[in-house]
This record gives C-alpha cells, sequence and structure tokens, in this order.
C-alpha cells in the first residue's frame, strides 16, 4: 500500500454522524459531533458542546461539514472478477444466463483476469462507499492480492462446484483449504476467509457434508447461495425429495456461521429452520429482479428476526455495485410485494447495509456501526449533492430514496483514507479500466475460439 494510506492519527470535524449501532429500535441516532480515528480503530466520539476531543498527535484533520459520517455499506454478496462480465448477457433467467453465457465464458478465467475484475469492482465499490464486501469466486488469492494493496475489506471464499464428481471434489477442497491458509487474516486483518460451497444444485451431499466438518476445523464460515429460482427448489425436490433448507438441516449443515445468499423461495419451515439455526440471509433486490428470480420475503425474515443482510451479486446481473441504488431497491420491492408503504423504512434498509451485515459475517466486533473500538470503516456522504436538496429532516430518507453512490465524498476502511474529496487514494482508476477492456476483450475471444 502506497505512503499516502499511512495516516495514523485522522480528526473528523462538525460532522452530522449517524450510527445505526441499535439493531432492535427502527430509530437511528445522529448528532453533529467530532470523530477521532488513531491508527485503524475509532478513538473518541465527542457530540458538539461536550468537550472537545484533543488534537494533540492528530496529523490530519478532515472536514465534516455538511457532510453525513456513517459506517462504510457492507455488501454480504457478490462475485467481484464478474465486474469483467459487465453487461455480458442480460435480459434472461439464471439458468439460461449461467448455462449458456456466463459459465461457458468463465471456463477461459485465469489469475490475471480475476485480478483485473477485482481492482475494477474495487474501484467502483470505494467510490461508492462500500467498505466490506463478501466475495465467492475462482483464483481468490488474486482476488486476496487486489484487496491487499486497495486498502478494502473483504471476506473470500473459492465457489466450489463439484457436480458429484469425486476427483473435482478433491481439487475444489484443495483450492479452498489453500485460499484459507494462505489468506485468513492477512492484509492487517482486512482478509477474511470462508468456505464457499456455490449451491445445493451444484454441490454434492458429500460435497456439503465435508465443508461443515472443515469449516469447524478450520473456524471459519460457509458462503452459500440457496433458494435462488424456483426452478432450483423443484430441482432439489426431485434429487432429494426435500425442499433445499430441510435438505441441509437433515445432513446437519446449518449453523450460524452459515451465510445464505437469495433465500427468495422459502417455505414457512425452511423459515423456521433459518430461525432454529441462526442462518444468515443476503438479500439481493437487484439480481433477483433482473433475473426475474422473485421476491423474498425480507419484512417477514425481520419480522422473526433473522439476520438478514444487503447483497448486489455480480455486476453480471445486477449491473453496478452501487449499495445505495440496493437500499432503494430492497425497500421499495418489499412496500410493493406487501401492499404497504410501510415497510421495509429507510432506517431498518440502513441497518440491512451496515450492522447487520457486519453480523451476517460474523464481523459485528469490528465493523458495521460507529462506535468506540471498533474499526474505523466510515464513509462521508456530501450534504451538498443537488439531489440531496433540500435536506429531508430525517437522515435515513434522503440516504435510502434520494442518495446514489456518487453521493460519496470520502472513504476510509481500517483507518486508512482510500479515497478523500472524491481522488482515489490506493488505485488508479485510469489504469485499471483500460487493463480490464484488455482483460474481457482477450477473454471474448478465448470464448469465440472454444466454439
Ligand atoms: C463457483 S464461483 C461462483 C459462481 O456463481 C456464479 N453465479 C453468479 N451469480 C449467480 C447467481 O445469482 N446464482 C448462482 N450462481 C451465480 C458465478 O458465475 C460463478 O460461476
Ligand atoms: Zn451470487
Amino acid at each position: 500500500m502506497g505512503d499516502t494510506m499511512e495516516t495514523k492519527n485522522i480528526l473528523i470535524k462538525n460532522a452530522t454522524i449517524l450510527n445505526p449501532k441499535s439493531a432492535e429500535k427502527d430509530n437511528i441516532e445522529s448528532f453533529k459531533g467530532d470523530l477521532l480515528i488513531e491508527n485503524d480503530k475509532i478513538a473518541e466520539i465527542s457530540k458538539k458542546n461536550e468537550e472537545l476531543i484533543n488534537s494533540k498527535g492528530v496529523e490530519k484533520i478532515i472536514d465534516g461539514k455538511n457532510k453525513i459520517l456513517m459506517p462504510g455499506l457492507i455488501n454480504t454478496h457478490t462475485h467481484i472478477s464478474m465486474n469483467l462480465l459487465r453487461g455480458l448477457a442480460d435480459d434472461m433467467a439464471l439458468d439460461e444466463w449461467l448455462n449458456n453465457h456466463i459459465w461457458p465464458t468463465e471456463a477461459g478465467l485465469n489469475g490475471e483476469y480475476c485480478y483485473d475484475g477485482a481492482l475494477l469492482a474495487i474501484t467502483e465499490m470505494i467510490k461508492s462507499g462500500t467498505t466490506t464486501f463478501n466475495d465467492m469466486y475462482f483464483f481468490m488469492e488474486d482476488v486476496a492480492k487486489a484487496v491487499n494493496e486497495s486498502g478494502i475489506r473483504g471476506c473470500l471464499s473459492y465457489g466450489m462446484i463439484d457436480f458429484g464428481d469425486e476427483e473435482k471434489r478433491e481439487n475444489e477442497f484443495k483450492e479452498n483449504i489453500k485460499l484459507i491458509k494462505n489468506c485468513n487474516d492477512t492484509a492487517e486483518g482486512r482478509i477474511k476467509t470462508f468456505f464457499g460451497p456455490h449451491a445445493t444444485f451444484t454441490a454434492s451431499k458429500e460435497l456439503l457434508e465435508r465443508v461443515r466438518y472443515e469449516a469447524n476445523k478450520y473456524n471459519v464460515g460457509i458462503h452459500i447461495h440457496m433458494n435462488e429460482t424456483k426452478k432450483e427448489i423443484e430441482d432439489v425436490k426431485e434429487a432429494t425429495g426435500k425442499l433445499p433448507f430441510e435438505y441441509l438441516e437433515d445432513i446437519g449443515f446449518l449453523n450460524s456461521d452459515v451465510l445464505a445468499a437469495h433465500g427468495v423461495w422459502l417455505s414457512k419451515e425452511e423459515i423456521e429452520i433459518i430461525k432454529k439455526r441462526d442462518v444468515k440471509i443476503s438479500h439481493n433486490p437487484c439480481s433477483n429482479m433482473k433475473l426475474a428470480s422473485g421476491i423474498a420475503p425480507v419484512q417477514e425474515l425481520l419480522s422473526k428476526n433473522v439476520c438478514v443482510g444487503l447483497g448486489t451479486d455480480s455486476v453480471a446481473s445486477n449491473n453496478n455495485l452501487d449499495m445505495f441504488e440496493e437500499m432503494k431497491f430492497a425497500s421499495l420491492l418489499q412496500k410493493v410485494n406487501n401492499m404497504n408503504p410501510e415497510s421495509l423504512n429507510s432506517n431498518q434498509t440502513i441497518k440491512m447495509a451496515t450492522i447487520n451485515g457486519a453480523n451476517a459475517l460474523n464481523l459485528e466486533k469490528e465493523v458495521g456501526s460507529i462506535e468506540i473500538g471498533k474499526k474505523a470503516d466510515l464513509i462521508l456522504i456530501d450534504n451538498k449533492s443537488v439531489n440531496l436538496n433540500p435536506m429531508s429532516e430525517k437522515i435515513s430518507s434522503n440516504l435510502v430514496y434520494a442518495a446514489n453512490g456518487s453521493n460519496v465524498n470520502t472513504t476510509i476502511c481500517n483507518g486508512k483514507i482510500l479515497m478523500e474529496d472524491k481522488k482515489l487514494i490506493t488505485l488508479n482508476e485510469s489504469k485499471i479500466i483500460e487493463k480490464a477492456n484488455k482483460s474481457i476483450k482477450e477473454l471474448k475471444e478465448i470464448r469465440e475460439e472454444s466454439k
């Protein structure tokens, strides 16, 4: 990481601080004040009129006037190297999209392409206020390199698919375990690793059972796609005689360390299983709408105290990584689905994108809220932006219904400034875009040649 990122103590002055701390209540505390970052952590928070933070030893002051200071956003489900595949195949359902377009193109991937796609995605995330993402893909040590260099926080899993093939299964475990051994807790603790069985329709029972065993052994979480489409439910029912969550419950897979992406088609019984096992759900409204997969019962899950975070899925089914857009779609989708304008209000939605995301990734002691002792993963939003004026008195309303990622002015992760006043510190945006365009061109040529 470059020298410019090595700032030790930072004082953010006169900001409007928004703290989605309380996961139980629907209100979100906000106040005018200062915040001191020492090294990688939040050291002090002072409300205006309280004793001022002693600025001795502070090496950098950021003017927070006319800015909202909030926790960095947490994207709980994505495949960031797929940023190369943006717009590759639109306007079709998951099955056709994966089998006829995405998987044949992914067959030509290598570590360099995945690194280029990851850097492109990380640039987009830093610019739009995401400081933590949860990723499942291939060539994950190359993704880890991009995380390390950029300064962002990432939970990484290798996507395991065996389709019942024993040799393939062995390889998938070798890859995921290598990732865990080489990368867990690296990059000053910004990288955590998970097991990543792709889904119940691509991973065998043997693979899933061993994932549970190895996850316990290595003390890491599990990231899996679940109950995304109706077709998936029918296929799993035909293959196992059970609904996907019932099947996983029967084989002893489910636990509080499981993060299930999507959870669109859930029976009452499956919701009870999710609750009982404290399984975490990542809701991906844009991807679910674009692939016409369906609408997840988010309001119902939240009302049963299930932890639901927010994710974008990849840009190949979204088609961007803007978590502000994702918040707005999440909230509006629940309202129209329940025919109830009170569904998923703006406070609940912000919690999903922050503290719930942290909880879902077992990072709630480190990130997701503004608290002394937590990691300084913070963003500043420009209140002077035209689309945020006149300012609603309710800050969460502005952030969920009016804002978008381009309103992010400054992004800080692990106490390091990654973007200040819209200027990227650790990454060279134009070079990254140029290289990514070269890589996708080559990847498309490889695909053509293989036809
Ligand atoms: C084995 S690595 C991850 C694997 O998942 C594919 N993928 C991307 N989006 C989705 C989705 O919405 N449902 C299921 N699988 C998805 C991706 O292309 C990789 O092959
Ligand atoms: Zn996915």
